[in-house]
This record gives structure tokens, C-alpha cells and sequence, in this order.
């Protein structure tokens, strides 16, 4: 069974990568759309399970992997920012205050007719950051394609304080949480490569 990362980003293949798992990686066209007052988990479950729906109705042999992020304050949702205007508001908001990373996952393959859900939370706690540390971090210029407008991996970490759960959960890929849903639903172990 081939299995295929049903994503563009590429924190997430290269996390996939650090395993010894062979796979191949191919873009979802879905629309990501989040619906008025839809629960976040139900949000990051349902954009995940549509990433991945998008590749397995045409690769219906491979196992599919599909992944969605979201940042959530005081149970509003933060996706990606339109523009850099946007990614300073989303800063400024963060500054000082504690977050959600959430992060839904599926798996599917058609020919056994598999399909798991599942989502993994992690906490982030922004220091308090002046206008100043804002404008340096936004002409960085890696808030645009990052959900919540900064990336840990990046000179985001620079603005957190302190993070509860996964760091991978944080950068896009849950790796220990789709490691257990891979060998307990596909019998297949990334200590072994698959
Ligand atoms: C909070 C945070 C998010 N992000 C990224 C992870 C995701 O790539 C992105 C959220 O957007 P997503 O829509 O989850 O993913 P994507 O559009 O990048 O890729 P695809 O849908 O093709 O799989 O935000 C970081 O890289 N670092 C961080 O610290």
C-alpha cells in the first residue's frame, strides 16, 4: 500500500521525512472553508478528512494522510492571515495571552473503507511583546501561509514564553499521535519505516 501526505506544506513533509516512512506527496485544491460558529475540532476534523477525501477518491489503493491547523484564542478561530495588516492584528491579540494549536488528522483508504479522525491540542503562551518586537517579527515575513500568523519553527519561537503538548502538533504534524493511529488502524510502524 502506497501512502500518500495529502498537503503542500512543507513543514509537514519534512516532518513525515525525519520517519523512515516512504511516501509520496500531493497538494489537496479544496476550498478551506470555516462555517459560522462550527466547533474548532469539528473544524480542523472536517478540513483534514476533506484534504484527504480530495486525493483518496482518485489514489483509492493508497493510504491517505490529510492534516488541518488552526489557532484559537478565547474560542475564536485564527486561520492564516490575508495580508500583513492582518498578521500585526493577529500578533497583537496573541501578545500576553495563552493559545490553542489544534490540529486535526485522517486517515483514509478506500479499498478497505478506513476512514479515522482525529485531533491533537497543544497550548502556547505568547510573551508580552511591545509594537516594536511586532513590527520586527512581521517583516520577517513568515506569517502569511501560517495559521495564527507566526511560525515556532521560525523567529516565531522568538515571541512564545512557554508551550504545553506536541511542539510537531504546533509546526502542522502530530508525528507521535499519527504514529499510534498508524500502527493501531494500519499495522504500520514508523520505527520500521512502515
Ligand atoms: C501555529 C503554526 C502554524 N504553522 C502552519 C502549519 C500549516 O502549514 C499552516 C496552517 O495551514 P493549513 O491549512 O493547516 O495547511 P497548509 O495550507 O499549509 O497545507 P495543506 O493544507 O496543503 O496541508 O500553519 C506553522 O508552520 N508553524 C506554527 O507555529
Amino acid at each position: 500500500m502506497n501512502i500518500i501526505l495529502a498537503s503542500a506544506s512543507p513543514r509537514r513533509k519534512e516532518i513525515l521525512e525525519n520517519t523512515n516512512m516512504k511516501f509520496d506527496t500531493i497538494k489537496s485544491e479544496i476550498d478551506e472553508v470555516i462555517l459560522e460558529h462550527e466547533p474548532p475540532k469539528s473544524v480542523v476534523m472536517r478540513l483534514a478528512f476533506e484534504k484527504c477525501m480530495d486525493i483518496a477518491s482518485e489514489y483509492k489503493n493508497d493510504l491517505v494522510i490529510g492534516a488541518d491547523t488552526i489557532v484559537v484564542l478565547d474560542d475564536v478561530i485564527l486561520g492564516k492571515p490575508k495580508d500583513l495588516d492582518e498578521a500585526y492584528e493577529m500578533i497583537s491579540k496573541l501578545s500576553g495571552k495563552t493559545h490553542q494549536v489544534i490540529t486535526g488528522i485522517s486517515l483514509i483508504n478506500l479499498v478497505s473503507n478506513k476512514k479515522v479522525l482525529d485531533y491533537v491540542v497543544s497550548n502556547v503562551k505568547f510573551k508580552k511583546l511591545s509594537q516594536e518586537d511586532i513590527k520586527d517579527y512581521i517583516q520577517t515575513n513568515e506569517s502569511l501561509d501560517k495559521a495564527g500568523a507566526y511560525g515556532i519553527q521560525g523567529y516565531g519561537a522568538l515571541l512564545v514564553e512557554e508551550i504545553q503538548g506536541d511542539y510537531f502538533n504546533i509546526v502542522g504534524l502530530p508525528i507521535s499521535r499519527l504514529s499510534d493511529l498508524l500502527k493501531g488502524h494500519f499495522g504500520i510502524n514508523l520505527f520500521y519505516g512502515g
